[in-house]
């Protein structure tokens, strides 16, 4: 037998299934396999039975299944799952874009989005980021937000916007959009933002370029499989040169890119861009550019540029498209309609990016960046969308985006408002009508969706139905962020985001005892909401710690209880998310015998413990016990035991990690032992091993991204040499990137370091990488630390 709950325990945090195993059988999956045990669903076995409409409808649902299954069962690429769909089915999807706008910190996302709202009518007026008129943008909806001019959760809107084809006529696409922060401390609202999205906008500054966490972002689109357009922003700051972003994103993001556009003017003088496609100058005009004045003449100077930039275009093209590398070859030169479809195409297959350029500060060039999203980005019928099958050993099936199949969505992100919590849900496939039953899988519970709503950002509008391959917000279901809702009828579950681990945490508690209640209250909201926030109370100290993803996380948090809640908090300093873990195989053989007037304990296990070898971050226990030593009963309290001992180390009292524990004997007494015992005796057992085999305690080393002008390079490599190892740099014509794995502890205050150390000009950004083990010297500190404080309790 093999117990793996308590890694299933120890493990939370982490990515939940790796998605490997679906690469390798060849799919492009957005989705990646859930590791955990399957129950066996037999098929159809929830059917309904009785009268004759329920009847009707179970057999309704029976052929939506088979239907599901057929189609789902052939390996099918998107183009024959469209050729499947009705053609109403087609029209309807072909006009659907659910994207993301995501970027380095003020970039200008909240802005674009801000103008986007505006020209598709979403919005009456224009209001800034940190603007003069006190608004603040729509898309910013928390106080806190407009305040700080920063991001901090995403926030969902939907809009039409009608598209002049170039036939003449026009088309209404329906946008579902996701504005996310830019700050990697708020990273999980990117990381559920792509995990739900067919395609999105990469915005980059154009003075800037790629910056430190426009890598972050690009290796959160590259996890997800999405598409991207990129809009060069900012075309009016001094110093503005696109060509600089679209060598980097080649360079530095390895993505084939090529500008589809060539700007009129710059900086201050910027006006509008030449369309290398269709050889056409766009400017804006009217109030806030609302009209496009669309000429075919192209200004003199810039003739010669257009020529070279279409060139290159075309030749990036033919080197990732075959048919466009036919046309190249045999020297014909592409119409605009085959352009199109040769972006669109590399596009969608993730080997190109389309880069647009603008300022939508100024107004300027924005409605042609929402043409390309309509022109590049796919629909939800375009990307593969996978679930694993329960009843079918979790085998991976294709979802099909037709309203007409059974339900399957996933809840993606949980908010609480003044009406109670909303869940937002991606339908992936079927329709869902308000009043109607969906299943939850986790759970196995049924759950009736009493309202619907189409979220703009904090308002909503309800609807009745919302379409397969659509995002909506739905009212009263309990449920988990990254639970899947079917029909009931298909025993599919769909894997859920990547959950990145805390790295930092801080004791908190309220001011005033009475706050108590409300506390705990906004604690358990803002658990419930954000994964990667976590508390916990430390046993010994009875503090309450906080933990999650870096000091501006945390702190917003602490804010957020203060403004929201009316809760005045006092905080610890901030701590590092230490972990402990053994390095040699270590025996054990432990026995408690307890007698203390009545029924005693007694447990004897033994075994040993060693290092999970490739699985540094999971613990396993495991059972080998051979004749009964110890009795089935008994060995689920080693393993509960087990768990216990991990959640708190011995060194240091943080987490336990890649450690395995092996039970291979014992001893049981007729009437003293118990569950407890064994429990019990397992936790010591686990301990006093631990120090047999080597203990040591694991520090988390952070992905450190930074980027600065070439002739700070000599000041930067000397701030790094003493906080961790430099694994790339890279240099570009003006300035370079360097990446590092480096200890958090390390980087308490790096941001006034590199200030000084750049003149302000350089920046970084961080990212969780993995533990490695903590330097002696730091690890007999915190271990002789941990233990005197230890001490000091007991002798209280
Ligand atoms: N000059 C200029 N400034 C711009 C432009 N777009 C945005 N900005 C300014 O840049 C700052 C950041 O803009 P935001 O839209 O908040 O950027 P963001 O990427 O949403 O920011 P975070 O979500 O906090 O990462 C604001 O002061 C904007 O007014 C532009 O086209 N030109």
């Amino acid at each position: 037998m093999r117990v793996s709950r308590a890694a299933a325990v120890l493990n939370d945090g982490r990515l939940l299934g790796s998605g490997s195993g679906l690469r390798s059988l060849g799919l492009q999956c957005r989705t990646s396999a859930s590791s955990s045990a399957s129950r066996k669903w037999p098929v159809g076995s929830r059917c309904f039975s009785g009268t004759s409409t329920a009847r009707t409808a179970a057999a309704a649902a029976h052929a939506a299944l088979k239907q599901a299954q057929e189609l789902a069962a052939q390996n099918m690429t998107p183009e024959v799952v469209a050729a499947k769909m009705s053609p109403e089915e087609t029209k309807r999807l072909s006009t659907v874009r659910n994207i993301g706008i995501a970027a380095h910190i003020d970039s200008g996302k909240t802005t674009v989005t801000e103008r986007v709202l505006f020209y598709t009518g979403r919005v009456k007026a224009i209001h800034e980021v940190r603007g003069r008129d006190g608004v603040g943008a729509k898309m910013d909806s928390m106080e806190l937000e407009r305040e700080r001019g920063i991001t901090i959760q995403s926030a969902a809107t939907f809009c039409d916007w009608v598209k002049k084809e170039p036939t003449g006529e026009t088309n209404t696409y329906h946008i579902n959009l996701i504005d996310t922060p830019g700050h990697i401390d708020f990273t999980i609202e990117v990381e559920r933002a792509m995990r739900v999205l067919d395609g999105a906008v990469m915005v980059l500054c154009a003075v800037s370029g790629v910056q430190s966490q426009t890598i972050t972002v690009d290796r959160q689109m590259k996890r997800y499989n999405v598409p991207r357009i990129s809009f060069v922003n900012k075309m009016d700051r001094m110093g503005a040169n696109p060509w600089k972003a679209v060598e980097q994103i080649n360079s530095k993001l390895k993505i084939p890119a090529a500008a589809i556009q060539v700007p009129i003017g710059s900086e201050k003088e910027f006006e509008g861009v030449v369309d290398l496609i269709d050889l056409k100058c766009i400017r804006n005009d009217g109030q806030r550019g609302v009209h496009l004045r669309v000429t075919n003449e192209i200004p003199e100077d810039l003739k010669e540029l257009v020529q070279q930039k279409r060139q290159e275009l075309i030749e990036k093209l033919a080197d990732v498209d075959d048919e466009m590398a036919e046309l190249f070859l045999e020297e014909i030169t592409p119409t605009p309609e085959q352009i199109k479809a040769a972006i669109r195409r590399a596009t969608i297959a993730l080997k190109f990016s389309p880069v647009m350029m603008g300022s939508a500060l100024a107004d300027k060039a924005v409605q042609p960046m929402l043409d390309a999203v309509c022109d590049f980005l796919p629909n939800p019928s375009n990307v593969p969308n996978l679930a694993l099958d329960r009843s079918q050993g979790e085998a991976p099936v294709h979802l099909i985006p037709y309203n007409a199949l059974p339900f399957v969505g996933l809840a993606f992100k949980l908010e609480e408002n003044p009406y109670g919590q909303l869940t937002y849900i991606r339908v992936y496939q079927g329709s869902l009508k308000k009043g109607t039953f969906l299943f939850n899988t986790r759970t196995n519970k049924k759950v009736r969706i009493p309202r619907i709503v189409r979220m703009h950002s904090n308002e909503m509008e309800d609807v009745a139905e919302i379409g397969a391959g659509e995002i909506c917000a739905v009212f009263g279901v309990e449920c988990a962020s990254g639970d899947t809702f079917t029909d009931g009828n298909l025993p599919y579950t769909m894997s859920s985001m990547f959950v990145p681990d805390a790295v930092m945490s801080l004791s908190i508690k309220p001011k005033r005892s009475s706050d108590a209640d409300a506390f705990s209250k906004a604690m358990n909201r803002f658990q419930r909401e954000d994964p990667t926030f976590r508390l916990h109370v430390d046993e010994e100290s009875e503090e309450t710690i906080i933990s999650g993803m870096g000091e501006l996380h945390l702190e917003i948090y602490v804010e957020r209880l203060r403004r929201e809640y009316k809760v005045d908090c006092e905080t610890g300093q901030p701590r590092v998310a230490y972990r402990e873990t053994v390095t040699r195989h270590a025996d054990y053989d432990f026995l408690l015998k307890r007698q203390t007037g009545g029924p005693g304990d007694f447990a004897r296990v033994m075994g040993y413990i060693e290092p999970n070898e490739g699985k540094p971050e999971e613990n396993e226990f495991e059972e080998q016990v051979v004749g009964g030593m110890i009795p089935d009963k008994y060995l689920g309290a080693c393993g509960k035991g087990f768990e216990e001992a991990c959640r708190k180390g011995p060194l240091l009292g943080h987490k336990v990690i890649g450690v395995r524990m092996i039970v291979n004997d014992g001893q049981t007494h007729v009437t003293d032992s118990s569950d407890y015992a064994f429990n019990l005796a397992t936790q010591m057992a686990f301990r006093k091993a631990f120090e047999d085999a080597g203990g040591q305690v694991l520090e988390p080393l952070m992905k450190t991204t930074i980027t600065a002008p070439n002739e700070f390079q000599g000041n930067i490599l000397m701030l790094m040499n003493k906080r961790g190892t430099i694994v790339d740099t890279e240099i570009g014509a003006d300035d370079f990137t360097l990446v590092a794995d480096c200890s958090l502890n390390a980087m308490f205050g790096f941001s006034s370091h590199i200030r000084a150390a750049t003149q302000g000009k350089g920046e970084f950004s961080m990212e969780f990488s993995h533990y490695a083990p903590a330097p002696v010297q730091l690890q007999k500190e915190l271990v002789a630390k941990y233990q005197k404080e230890l001490e000091a309790k007991r002798t209280k």
